[in-house]
């Protein structure tokens, strides 16, 4: 039995994996929900460069925020397609234009959720999802230049080890792979050898802003039991 006690706002049976920072973690009032498409192909990652609006002049996957009535699957599919062509419209009344876009069968790998001091009274939660393959065209749009960077996917074990060390150090994220770690959300160097090993996670991350800059507070991440009757 696992007797792990989880942040905040975290559910379900995990196994801590990796954690660190000492400071309190952050009260929140609500949550709000977004998401995030990762799309691989062969040895390859496709990543969005932000042009414009929240997160401009970052590389991330292609997502936004759940729509009121939507599921979080839904906003996925629905943000993965309006991320990569112009010819997506309609996006808020939720009809879609069947030769737009890309489609993926996008399968659910892991839930990150963060707070944010100072920052507003809510805490991201994003829901991550990833494809190894999809259909349609991929087209740069105003909002997003879609851009493929080599990957070797790492085995859980050896990237963790990797991840763990380097982030005591709160510094430079680690060299997994060409991806580009110092032009992407802080932390996401946390949680990318779960993506990278297609293991799915949980964790929590608490940002403070140190000079302009969010910094790392405190982080947790774990993912199911192995074997759940250890
Ligand atoms: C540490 N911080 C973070 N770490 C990792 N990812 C982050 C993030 N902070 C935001 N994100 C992602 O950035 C996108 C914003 O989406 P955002 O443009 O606000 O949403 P949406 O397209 O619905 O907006 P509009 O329709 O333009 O209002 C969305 O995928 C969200 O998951």
């Amino acid at each position: 039995m696992s007797s792990t006690i989880l942040p905040p706002g975290l559910q379900g049976d995990l196994q801590e994996v990796i954690s660190g920072g000492s400071t309190d973690w952050l009260d929140y009032q609500f949550v709000k929900f977004y998401t995030n498409a990762y799309i691989f192909q062969d040895d390859k990652l496709l990543l969005g460069y932000k042009k414009r609006g929240f997160g401009v002049g970052k590389y991330n996957g292609f997502g936004g925020k759940v729509d009121p009535g939507e599921t979080p699957d839904q906003a996925a599919v629905r943000e993965l397609k309006a991320s990569v062509s112009n010819r997506y419209i309609n996006k808020r009344l939720k009809r879609t234009q069947e030769e737009a876009g890309i489609d993926a069968p996008l399968q659910h790998c892991g839930t990150f959720l963060f707070v944010m001091k100072p920052g507003p009274e809510w805490a991201f939660q994003i829901e991550l999802y990833r494809a190894d393959t999809y259909s349609g065209t991929l087209e740069e749009t105003d909002e997003m230049r879609p851009q493929w960077f080599s990957v070797s996917p790492p085995s859980l074990d050896s990237a963790v080890a990797e991840v763990a060390s380097k982030a005591e150090e709160l510094s430079e994220a680690p060299a997994l792979s060409s991806i580009p770690f110092a032009s992407m959300w802080e932390g996401d160097y946390l949680w990318f050898p779960f993506l990278l090993s297609n293991q799915h996670f949980t964790g929590r991350v608490d940002f403070e802003e140190v000079d302009g800059v969010p910094r790392l507070a405190r982080w947790w991440f774990g993912v199911p039991p192995r074997n759940p009757t250890d």
